[in-house]
């Protein structure tokens, strides 16, 4: 590339960053604009293998203005939560060479610089499924990198949160805690890693993709809803999630399978309760059309836990219409599966390999090879003899199968690059 006679250039990053369940929600901000939040958060950071964000940046003197491409669309920067971390992150550029390119960024040039993002989430954007956790914290690792920011994860953590409040715990892999912080400026409202994946791998998660079509209510206008109408929501967070946060902590050191799943399942209801007694309220898993299948999977996950005499699997649901069920290790997520696919057969033309994507081995585990298998399960030990079950095919989009993963890694390998060398556009 020749501009003017100066030779230009393009120099990228790519990096890939994972999605993250909480287990201990955030739900209510005291800061809107800098995103600060009402109580600390606890969440599991879900394997990037099956769900994850790749963002490419690039930075060129030919580039006349910052711009963005998600998920093939260009979209535009100008809100204020991208600008943001654009401006946190420039303000801690520094010096970069590249001597082969013949590429020398000063500390002092950034600030004149425009950047090109690329992004692309292999899973429904928007849908509750925290795309918007992966992706800015995707955005803020990969120009972190190609800025040279020396910072630690839990600084990029506060410019991430910034981003997307949830994004913040996507910095870290395993089992991160987001601390609320008390200063003013949010210097310390930052994640931490409570462990890290292998602490507590025999944990399998099996997301049921209930709808992927985009949420009525986003998180943030329901979470500020919340804050301004619910009288639940102050006790909540002075009283409960505090008790909840040291229980889950010790829950996660000691790999505590009982108290980790009554600790989720208790919180996951008790936002859905926060989300209920807000002034409109807001039924994120009483969609008329969900209703149904979401209400199953509580009242079955909690029938074969009280049958087992201890909890198998834990529930959580988060802003959206999609269950993420945890369970206690390989063998539980076998015959979690197949009861699964018990009230949620696919429609008889779907492909098995489409409807349960992810880790295909807990799919082997449950003995369960070609759709025909699926019609010949046997009910759950668990449920009444006398009345009849009803089986709702059709009704769940997909299932997703994975466990607890890594936190965002930068990739080298040129051909995942999502842009042009030559032009700084979209591949
Ligand atoms: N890869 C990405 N890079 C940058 N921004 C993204 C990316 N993916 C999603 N976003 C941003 O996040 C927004 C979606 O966030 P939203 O909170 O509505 O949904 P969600 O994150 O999928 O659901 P939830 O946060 O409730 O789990 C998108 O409109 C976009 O602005
Ligand atoms: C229910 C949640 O998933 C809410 C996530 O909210 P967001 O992080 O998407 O909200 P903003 O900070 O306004 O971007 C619970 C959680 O992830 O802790």
């Amino acid at each position: 590339m020749e501009e003017d006679g100066v030779k230009s250039w393009v120099m990228a990053v790519t990096a890939q960053t994972p999605t993250n369940i909480a287990v201990i929600k955030y739900w209510g901000k005291r800061d809107e604009s800098l995103i600060l939040p009402i109580n600390d958060s606890i969440s599991i950071t879900l394997d990037p293998a099956h769900l994850c964000t790749t963002t490419s940046v690039a930075v060129s003197p030919s580039f006349t203005h910052d711009r963005m491409w998600l998920n093939g669309k260009e979209i535009s920067l100008s809100g204020g939560r991208f600008q943001n971390c654009l401006r946190e992150l420039r303000s801690r550029a520094n010096d970069v060479e590249d001597v082969e390119k013949g590429v020398k960024i000063a500390k002092k040039d950034w600030d004149n610089m425009h950047v090109h993002i690329v992004s692309y989430n292999n899973f429904p954007t928007a849908a509750g499924l925290a795309s918007s956790a992966a992706g800015l914290a995707c955005l803020v690792f990969s120009l972190a990198k190609l800025m040279n920011v020396k910072e630690d994860h839990s600084t990029l953590s506060a410019i991430a949160r910034q981003g997307s409040g949830s994004a913040c715990r996507s910095l870290y892999g395993g089992f991160v805690k987001w601390i609320m912080g008390k200063e003013e400026n949010g210097s310390d409202s930052i994640a931490v890693q409570l462990a890290d994946e292998k602490h507590w791998d025999d944990l399998v998660i099996i997301i049921a993709v209930v709808s992927s079509r985009q949420k009525e209510t986003s998180s943030t206008s329901g979470m500020r809803d919340t804050v301004e109408t619910s009288a639940l929501v102050e006790h909540r967070a002075k009283v409960v999630v505090p008790k909840r946060i040291i229980q889950m902590e010790e829950a996660i050191k000691n790999r505590d399978f009982p108290a980790f799943a009554a600790l989720t399942c208790a919180d996951s209801n008790q936002f859905h309760a926060v989300a209920l007694d807000t002034c409109p309220p807001i039924f994120y898993m009483n969609d008329t059309s969900h209703r149904q299948v979401l209400f199953l999977i509580i009242s079955r996950v909690e029938k074969w836990n009280r049958f087992e005499g201890t909890p198998q699997v834990a529930y959580t649901f988060d802003a959206g219409p999609n269950a993420v069920l945890i369970s206690r290790d390989r063998k539980t997520a076998a015959l979690l599966l197949q009861r699964l696919l018990f009230y949620f057969p696919p429609q008889s033309e779907t492909d098995l390999n489409s409807y349960v994507i992810g880790d295909k081995t807990i799919l082997q585990d449950a003995g369960i090879q070609k759709v025909d298998d699926i019609e010949t399960l046997a009910p759950p030990p668990e449920t009444n003899a006398n009345i009849p079950v009803h089986r709702y095919k059709g009704d769940v989009s997909y299932f997703i199968c994975t466990g607890p993963g890594r936190g965002p890694v930068v990739l080298t390998d040129e051909n995942q690059s999502l842009i042009d060398p030559k032009t700084g556009l979209p591949k």
